[in-house]
């Protein structure tokens, strides 16, 4: 086999899609009877391909995975050099565990970040890929995505049109059913914070709003290719997200189309608790 790309969003891509196409091995091998055991499996399987090629093929950056035990450490406990590393890959092999298990869905994804010291970006990171695997897709940076086109209803200013609104299937907000009835949306639940920015990038729905725990693995990927793709993303109070911090949680989002940011950043602080 040839090497992949130099190039690291195009090597990103080609990560994504590999660990991508062994999590569909794993489900096709093991199939739905026993959900524990195949999010086990896809969780090692994904994590561990991840490992393998980044060792080989970018020796010298650091690596922050959901998987790596020491990631979930705070307080500047370091023991993977990422806090003192010019480039630290930030991952998620397999985020929408709970969807990978359950047979016939195609929510789950494959995220795969670099976070660079003298990145240009506010978040910090300068390459990524989300992989969509049960979609057959993989976004990401070195070709984002075209912004998505707007709705005949919003193009000809036909009347005020409903926002569609992801949100997680099993742990959304719990102020979240109060500020889509404030803003006219409707809740679309979805399992993933990638497959949910997915489709923001792809225009299947309008905005993602998320509160109450996450990681920066679990949004660093997907928010890259949202921004390269020129969507708006940021914390549910108005902030940048930022990335490879000393604690590596990073519980709240929002990413959505730039015309609907002013108005969904003012019912956010109308309707979240700090
Ligand atoms: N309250 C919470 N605390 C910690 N992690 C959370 C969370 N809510 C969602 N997440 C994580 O965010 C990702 C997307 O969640 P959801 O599918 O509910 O939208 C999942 O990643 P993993 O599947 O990688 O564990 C999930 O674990
Ligand atoms: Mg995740």
């Amino acid at each position: 086999m040839g090497s992949p790309p130099m190039i690291d969003g195009a090597f990103a891509r080609w990560l994504a899609d590999r660990a991508g196409q062994a999590l569909v091995e794993v489900r096709a091998e093991l199939g739905f009877a026993d959900a524990g055991a195949l999010k086990a499996a896809g969780d090692k399987t994904s994590h561990e391909l991840i490992r393998a090629e980044l060792a080989k093929w970018r020796p010298a950056d650091a690596v922050l995975s959901e998987e790596d035990a020491d990631s979930r450490q705070v307080g500047g406990v370091d023991p993977a050099g990422r806090l003192t590393a010019d480039r630290v890959w930030i991952i998620d092999p397999l985020d929408g565990t709970r969807e990978f298990s359950e047979a016939g869905r195609s929510d789950w994804a494959v995220h795969v970040a670099l976070w660079a010291r003298d990145a240009p970006t506010s978040h910090g990171l300068v390459a990524a890929a989300v992989g969509l695997p049960a979609q057959h897709r993989v976004l990401a940076t070195d070709q984002p995505p075209p912004y998505p086109p707007m709705t005949l209803a919003a193009a000809t200013g036909a009347g005020e049109r409903t926002i569609r609104l992801a949100a997680s299937r099993s742990r959304p907000p719990a102020f979240l059913t109060e500020l889509a009835a404030d803003v006219g949306a409707e809740l679309v639940p979805m399992g993933s914070a990638g497959a949910k920015i997915a489709a923001v990038v792809t225009g299947e729905v309008d905005a993602y709003i998320h509160a109450g725990g996450q990681y920066e693995w679990d949004s660093a990927a997907p928010v890259a290719v949202a921004t390269a793709t020129g969507l708006h993303a940021s914390r549910i109070d108005g902030s940048a997200l930022k990335y490879n911090g000393t604690d590596p949680r990073l519980p709240d989002l929002l990413v959505c189309r730039k015309d609907l940011a002013n108005r969904l950043l003012a019912a956010l602080q109308r309707h979240s608790v700090a």
